[in-house]
């Protein structure tokens, strides 16, 4: 019989999760999910065609519980899962700073749970998704931890002390790129392109990259050198950022990132 994946708190990531899954195959039976409002409920089942069912009712039926909502509602949610999960179920988080200590602490003991960050690129399939093992989770649980998110884009193992370095850099950082992409339509806007010219413009060039990053396994400086002619436009551009010190407030910005996802573990130590 097929494992049935119950995600509890099907929100933004989960329901980015749900409809990863069913791309890959998995059929609407196999799934089920948990939400808080009637309305998000009605939402899930007429676009999925998946069961909408209460925290216990998934905690009993499922085999593997993906836990989504935010770090803030977990002791909650844990509190209200914890009389009906067992031993045999797999556990998989993917809230931002919640350790698996955490998890395992509030559950049956023995538990297996995986924590996992991905991030929202999930909705068309290139999510990465950085994976950590718990105390009790064996090779079994990141396999099956790796079946759900390795259709929907790609996925690496780290040492759960490196989550919060990756929340900062691949859970966060499609944000990064939107702001950048914002700010250089509003710099195309300025130089008189019509809004739409300059999206497009951007959003295209965007795209170049990232795929000439991932295909041509060139560093990026090599990349960089081949677009920056002798005392051409890219040369006094990047002069310009280094200027305004682009580079250290990427480093400022993915520090307080990292710091950020340590201070929601400590609240929920
Ligand atoms: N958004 C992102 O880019 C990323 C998010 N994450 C992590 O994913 C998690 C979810 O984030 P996101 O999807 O953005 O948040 P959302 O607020 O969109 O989703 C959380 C969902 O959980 C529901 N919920 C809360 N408590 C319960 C409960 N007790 N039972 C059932 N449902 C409940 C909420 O319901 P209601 O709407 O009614 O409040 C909401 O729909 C977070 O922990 C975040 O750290 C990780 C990587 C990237
Ligand atoms: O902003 C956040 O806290 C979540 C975690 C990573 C991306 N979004």
């Amino acid at each position: 019989m097929s494992q049935r994946i119950a995600v509890i708190g099907a929100g933004k990531m989960g329901e980015a999760l749900l409809s990863g899954m069913l791309r890959a195959g998995k059929q609407p039976g196999d799934l089920m999910a948990t939400v808080r409002r009637a309305e998000r409920a009605k939402l899930l089942r007429e676009r999925y065609g998946i069961e909408i069912v209460t925290n216990a009712e998934a905690a009993k039926s499922a085999d593997t519980l993906i836990l989504a909502v935010k770090p803030q509602d977990m002791e909650v949610l844990l509190d209200e899962l914890s009389p009906y999960v067992s031993a045999n179920q797999l556990i998989v988080s993917v809230a931002a700073g919640i350790t698996t200590g955490f998890i395992e602490r509030r559950l049956t003991e023995g538990v297996p749970v995986v924590r996992v960050m991905s991030n929202t690129p999930v909705l068309v399939d290139e999510a990465m998704s950085a994976i950590s093992p718990g105390a009790h989770a064996a090779e079994e649980h990141l396999r099956r931890t790796e079946e759900i998110f390795k259709p929907v884009g790609k996925t690496i193992r780290v040492p759960e002390s490196q989550q919060d370095a990756v929340t900062a850099l691949s859970g966060s950082g499609p944000a990064y790129f939107y702001y950048l992409v914002e700010a250089m339509t509003d710099a195309g806007l300025l130089l008189g392109l019509p809004r739409a010219v300059a999206h497009e413009l951007v959003v295209q060039t965007a795209i170049g990259a990232a795929v000439m990053m991932r295909d041509s396994g060139e560093h990026p400086v090599i990349l960089r050198e081949a677009v920056t002619s002798p005392a051409g436009t890219t040369a006094v551009a990047v002069k310009e950022l280094e200027n305004h010190s682009v580079r250290a407030a990427l480093i400022a910005a993915l520090e307080a990132a990292r710091n950020r996802s340590r201070e929601l573990a400590s609240g929920h130590e």
